[in-house]
């Protein structure tokens, strides 16, 4: 791609994504550039994958084409008047903050300007994000098509409409706490039981890696894919009654509802 690609704000959930993008050698790391008001973040960045570093949002904004605003929700309203006079004409703004709505943002440049709103998760460091995209109407097929191609360098992706992105934040940009914190108590629970720490991490992440494979490519039902687990009479069935009267389902069920409401007033 010969376009630059810019990040304002260097913390998690870009240097995930600029980790997908440099191992997805689909960017020269010199077309690539971050920005940050801490060194910490942009040192590690430009050790680990040598993209160019700033700590002047400025520099990306005269620079960029396409400008990840990866600050927190709060910021975007300061962020925007730092940059809105100095961006080039045709960039392409990509929002990944929870909550920020494209007309809200749009109204803050006081131009017509291309937006994106996206989610991704952190999973893009690894090359597997899950994605949600809306464009507004001044982003062109060719930049949908550039905007997917990046996307898919680090995931999956898919298009939605922007109603539905606070409940992405929930299924999908949120999820991966909630994974860790099953794969966490998952491998408690066989330490309780004397399998070694760092070996019961491994035993519970592969197995819902596996699990999460498993619906992906078998287009199976969840529920079919658990009942060909408990085996009549057998242990696992112990465990999914035993789940169910703690009301995991409904836990997880409250906690997404919860996470998605906060969404909306971000
Ligand atoms: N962490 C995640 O899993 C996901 C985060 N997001 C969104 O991404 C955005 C960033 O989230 P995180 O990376 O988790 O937060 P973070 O706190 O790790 O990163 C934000 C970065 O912005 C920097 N920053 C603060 N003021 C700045 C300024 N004036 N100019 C430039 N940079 C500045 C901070 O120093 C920090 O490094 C949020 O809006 C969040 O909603 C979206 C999807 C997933
Ligand atoms: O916790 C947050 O607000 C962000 C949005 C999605 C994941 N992390």
């Amino acid at each position: 791609m010969d376009k630059k690609i810019g990040f304002i704000g260097c913390g998690n959930m870009a240097k995930a994504m600029i980790g997908g993008l440099i191992k997805k050698d689909f960017i020269h790391s010199s077309s690539i550039y971050a920005s940050n008001p801490s060194l910490e973040s942009l040192d590690e960045v430009k050790s680990s994958f040598g993209v160019h570093i700033t700590q002047n949002n400025l520099v990306i904004a005269k620079e960029c084409d396409i400008i990840f605003l990866s600050v927190k929700p709060y910021m975007y309203e300061k962020i925007i008047a730092q940059i809105k006079d100095e961006i080039k004409e045709n960039v392409v703004i990509v929002m990944i903050a929870a909550g920020q709505k494209i007309n809200q943002n749009e109204k803050r440049f006081n131009r017509k300007i291309k937006i994106a709103r996206a989610m991704p998760n952190t999973p893009a460091f690894v090359g597997e994000a899950m994605t949600a995209i809306c464009l507004n109407d001044m982003i062109t097929n060719e930049e949908k098509n550039e905007l997917k191609t990046i996307f898919e360098c680090f995931g999956k992706l898919e298009f939605i409409e922007e109603k539905l992105m606070d409940v992405v934040t929930g299924v999908s940009g949120s999820s991966p706490a909630y994974a860790y914190m099953f794969i966490e108590a998952l491998a408690d629970a066989a330490v309780l039981h004397g399998m070694p720490r760092k070996q019961a991490y491994i035993f519970a992440s592969q197995s819902v890696l596996g699990a999460a494979k498993m619906v992906l490519e078998t287009n199976m039902h969840p529920g079919e894919l658990k009942d060909a687990v408990c085996s009549p009479g057998g242990t696992t069935i112990e465990a999914v009654a035993s789940l169910e009267s703690s009301g995991f389902r409904h836990a997880v069920i409250e906690a997404v509802s919860t996470c998605v409401e906060k969404s909306k007033i971000l």
